[in-house]
């Protein structure tokens, strides 16, 4: 997949990603730039992300986009499929690069003069005018355009220790928490990584018995984080990561409000089923050797809640 060293970048896979014990470890975004700070003025128009469907962290960027209405930020989206050059663009159509024509996501971390060190990963908030980039990490992107253009509607501050909460427990067992299972080394990581997962998914289950969103009848950035693993779980992790003790589509309570978030507006657009299952189905040699991609399931994303 590549990583680069003060703005150069290297071919090959980072041998920091999966512990001795078999765990896997997400890598830490040093990208952290604010808009609104003196770089980065707060101006309509002038900031542009780098996405790609497939990617949940992405998501959570494409979903504050839709949310707060924000269609001055353009976007830029990646072929599902990883290549050895890792997230890569067409020349054009759907998933080309108009604004940087980068052939490839290391070709935008290396236009960023500031020689940036680490994984090539997306979401990438670009800079248009400065030519920089602002943020590679996905909890920043979200709470900044939260609270410039949406009056903190997302992290409200009476929520915010609900919220910090909700956002830990969720980010560890449950977003982080599949991609761990997913990609355990050791039987012992796998069920230990997959048993969180769904002793969470269970809490909120039950919680959400009694409770409109995590925070109570607001929604907020507790669910916007939760909803990209929800919408990936039935027809990818499940299967791809080994997530299969059951499905979000057989709880009582998480399903319809999954269904109920899906049909707030703009969210739908956000959310693109056929392409999860290409990029999480890609072939690879530990998970899917031959990269056959499976025809189901059969979900209602769109029946009554
Ligand atoms: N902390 C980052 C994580 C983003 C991330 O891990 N993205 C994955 C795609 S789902 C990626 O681009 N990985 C490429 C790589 O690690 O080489 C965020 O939340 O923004």
């Amino acid at each position: 997949m590549g990583y680069m060293v003060d703005g150069i970048y290297h071919l090959g896979d980072d041998p920091t990603a999966t512990l001795p014990s078999g765990e896997f470890e997400r890598s830490r975004s040093t990208v952290r730039n604010w808009i609104g700070e003196s770089d980065f003025p707060v101006e309509v128009g002038r900031y542009h992300l780098f996405v790609a469907w497939n990617c949940p962290w992405a998501h959570r960027a494409l979903l504050t986009r839709a949310l707060l209405g924000l269609d001055d930020l353009t976007v830029s989206y990646a072929r599902p499929n990883r290549t050895d050059q890792g997230w890569v663009f067409d020349a054009d159509g759907a998933f080309s690069d108009p604004i940087l024509g980068a052939q490839a996501i290391h070709n935008v971390y290396s236009a960023d003069p500031m020689g940036y060190t680490g994984r090539l990963t997306v979401p990438v908030l670009w800079d248009k005018v400065a030519g920089r980039m602002v943020s590679n990490e996905s909890a920043d992107i979200v709470r900044m355009l939260g609270a410039l253009f949406g009056q903190d509607a997302l992290y409200p501050a009476a929520l915010r220790d609900d919220i910090d909460r909700w956002n830990d427990l969720i980010y560890r067992t449950v977003n982080n928490g599949v991609y761990r299972a997913g990609f355990a080394t050791t039987q012992e990581a796998y069920e230990n990584a997959a048993r969180e997962v769904f002793a969470t998914l269970d809490e909120i289950d039950a919680h959400l018995a009694t409770s409109q969103f995590l925070c109570g009848d607001q929604f907020t950035e507790a669910d916007l984080r939760l909803f990209p693993t929800l919408a990936r779980f039935d027809v990818a992790y499940h299967y791809a990561f080994r997530c299969n003790l059951r499905k979000i589509a057989d709880y009582a309570h998480l399903w319809p409000y999954a269904k109920a978030i899906y049909a707030m507006p703009g969210v739908a657009d956000t959310v693109r089923f056929d392409i999860y299952k290409q990029g999480y189905f890609s072939a690879s040699e530990k998970r899917n050797p031959l990269g056959i991609i499976p025809i189901g399931p059969t979900l209602d994303w769109e029946g009554g809640t």
